[in-house]
């Protein structure tokens, strides 16, 4: 099996990411690569790790030349997928990695992103409650933000089994590439190097919703997440303290994590003792993840840590592919990180 694969925001971190985990993927030809004001130019201009596509030519990200694939990867800023993947068709695959198609509720996506919501695709996180069934065969599929997908993974079992009381609060450090290639201001060397900033506080970061929506549906009531995200002197990696108030007969906690993501070849529960680094993450498609209780504050505390742009965006992306199109899950995927 062989399967044509387009990859719409080729220059980009996302996409390159994608491209990366594309090329060492068995079933996979990498076909049209697109891009915005960088059509034109070479991919090697921007991806020069992706030396056997250097000299491919970025196209512009029109629906003539996405056309012709079995699977299209949508590595675009917000507010593109809907109108692209109307003029595809309902066989080909479009993974999404961008934020149109991952809310369910249509007053959420005005309130938070604004306009009209273009509809929920199932949402790409297999490994919560119920989601692997809706993404096995499936031809749209939303891709999660990176702040969700580990911050959803690390409280997940706690909500599910009535561990905590359904009201959490999340401090969560990123690397930079999470704010993609933009030339902004605070994104500067001299702004970040050697300096931790706090953004997105008091509820205002539009990874909230995404997350409470999440961790709503697993644990079957409203939850409520205080969500607090810093930006860190370092490329890659997310690391997600979250903590919630115990139940009152929370039981064996650890056990209760080790069950529930027993078998997941993406969810790895370290070693009692053990805490999670995002050094050992690093471009593996992977969530480290420890859990323990804080008997004086009587609080649940989880931390986790992932590779924004791999089991973050494109390896879950590509994880969900594999699904959709039959392939075992792990096909192209690899757990294992670089060090140091
Ligand atoms: N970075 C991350 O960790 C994560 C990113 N995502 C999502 O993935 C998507 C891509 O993010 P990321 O790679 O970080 O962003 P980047 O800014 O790094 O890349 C954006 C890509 O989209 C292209 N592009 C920009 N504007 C247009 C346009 N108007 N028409 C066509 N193409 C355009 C750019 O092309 P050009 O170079 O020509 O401008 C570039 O290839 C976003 O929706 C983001 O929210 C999701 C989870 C995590
Ligand atoms: C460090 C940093 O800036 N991170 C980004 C996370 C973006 C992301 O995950 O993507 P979506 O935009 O697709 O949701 C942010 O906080 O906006």
């Amino acid at each position: 099996m062989t399967v044509r694969v387009a990859v719409a925001g080729a220059s980009g971190y996302a996409g390159g990411e994608l491209l990366r985990l594309l090329l060492g993927h068995p079933e996979v030809e990498v076909g049209a690569l697109t891009a915005g004001g960088n059509a034109g130019t070479t991919l090697g201009q921007h991806q020069p790790h992706l030396v056997p596509l250097a000299d491919r030519v970025l196209a512009d990200t029109t629906v003539d030349a996405l056309a012709g694939h079995e699977v299209v990867f949508l590595a675009l800023p917000h507010g593109h997928s809907a109108e692209i993947a109307a003029a595809l068709g309902d066989d080909v695959l479009v993974v999404d990695c961008g934020a149109d198609h991952r809310l369910t509720d249509p007053a959420a996506w005005r309130r938070w992103y604004g306009g009209e919501h273009a509809g929920s695709w199932p949402y790409g996180l297999p490994e919560l409650p119920g989601a692997r069934e809706k993404l096995r065969g499936a031809r749209r599929i939303a891709v999660p933000g990176c702040y969700p997908t580990v911050v959803s993974l690390a409280l997940a079992p706690a909500l599910a089994h009535g561990l905590v009381e359904p009201n959490a609060v999340v401090v969560a450090v990123s690397g930079t590439s999470g704010a993609g290639r933009n030339l902004k201001p605070h994104l500067l060397g001299s702004e970040v190097m050697g300096s931790a900033s706090a953004y997105g506080v008091g509820g205002t970061h539009r990874h909230t919703p995404e997350i409470v929506q999440n961790l709503s549906v697993v644990a079957g009531r409203p939850v409520s997440v205080s969500f607090t995200p810093v930006l860190a002197p370092m490329p890659r990696g997310i690391l997600a303290t979250c903590t919630a108030p115990l139940a009152a007969d929370p039981g064996d906690v650890r056990a209760a994590y080790a069950t529930c993501y027993d078998g997941e070849p993406f969810v790895h529960l370290l070693p009692e003792g053990r805490w999670p680094t995002t050094g050992a993450t690093l471009g593996g498609n992977a969530v480290h993840l420890q859990v323990t209780v804080d008997p004086d504050a009587g609080r649940l505390v989880a931390v986790a840590a992932v590779d924004n742009l791999t089991k973050g965006t494109a390896g879950g992306a590509v994880q969900c592919m594999n699904l959709a199109l039959g392939l075992p899950e792990t096909t192209g995927l690899s757990t294992l990180g670089v060090a140091p």
